[in-house]
């Protein structure tokens, strides 16, 4: 299996003017992704989760570290330093990033919303229009809210467009940030299956969940964060960076 993702010595922290402050958000974080894996991401709130993932996305420039990034345009590049150009490119057609929160511009009804994601490659509005369609049939969101505004759709059926949005551009690499954080059982239950439809596409992706349970059968392994370092390995727990979580293992077999 080949590597898409290897982040070394990965820190970031947070000056707060007003304050006079730094914030730890992580430290010396180190681990890697294969292509086609899913790694969970687990520990308690403030344990520097989300900060690892923005780093990732670049939402947030790391202080120290490398996350060399196997790019299909690029080839190896490192998400650390690489410039403004290259992080746009890499977001419109190679890493994609989902939350619990749907972020778009106002009065765009959700075909739109998937299909401007597809104007974003660079492709001709016709060819917009058709992946839109495809992706939200896919995506199995109702017919009759594509040409809706979405601020009026359950956290379900936001989650959906917001993984077709993110999933129309197929990149390699899926960043999730607590999805699932606001669904019922029933709605997790679909996000669950969604996953493992695109685990089945060979698509990695690295993920926070909170839900211990929901993970399983889901994640190849899981890498506990406290205190915005990587907790070594408990005996009988999950595992850590390199090893395979035991109640995950029969996936690998
Ligand atoms: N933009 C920011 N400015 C200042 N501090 C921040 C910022 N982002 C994160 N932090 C701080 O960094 C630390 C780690 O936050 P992070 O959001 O990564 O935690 P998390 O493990 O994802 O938590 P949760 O599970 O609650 O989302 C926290 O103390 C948080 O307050």
């Amino acid at each position: 299996m080949k590597k898409i993702l290897q982040v070394e010595g990965l820190s970031k922290s947070f000056l707060l003017h007003h304050a006079g402050k730094h914030i730890n958000g992580c430290q010396k974080i180190s681990f890697g992704l294969q292509e086609g894996e899913f790694l969970g991401l687990t520990g308690k709130s403030g344990a520097g989760k989300s900060t690892v993932l923005k780093c990732i996305y670049r939402t947030y420039l790391p202080q120290e570290g490398h996350i060399w990034f196997y790019s299909r345009e690029f080839g190896l590049i490192d998400l650390a330093r690489a410039g403004e150009r290259e992080v746009v490119r890499l977001r419109q057609k190679e890493i994609g990033y989902v939350s619990q929160f749907l972020n778009v511009l106002p009065r765009t009804t959700a075909r739109e919303i998937v299909e401007l994601a597809v104007l974003d490659m660079g492709y001709e509005k016709y060819r917009a229009k058709q992946e839109a369609e495809r992706i939200l049939e896919h995506f199995e969101l109702d017919r009759k809210l594509w040409d809706l505004y979405p601020y009026t759709f359950s956290g379900g059926e936001k989650l959906r467009l917001n993984l077709a949005r993110a999933m129309v551009k197929k990149p390699p690499l899926l960043l999730l940030d607590e999805p699932t954080a606001s669904l019922d059982n029933a709605s997790k239950k679909l996000v669950r299956d969604l996953l493992l439809k695109l685990k089945k596409e060979g698509i990695s992706m690295l993920g926070i969940f909170h839900d211990l349970e929901f993970m399983e059968g889901v994640c190849d392994r899981t890498m506990n964060i406290q205190g915005g370092t990587i907790m070594p390995e408990r005996v009988g727990g999950s595992c850590h960076e390199g090893r395979l979580a035991r109640p995950y293992q029969h996936l690998r077999q």
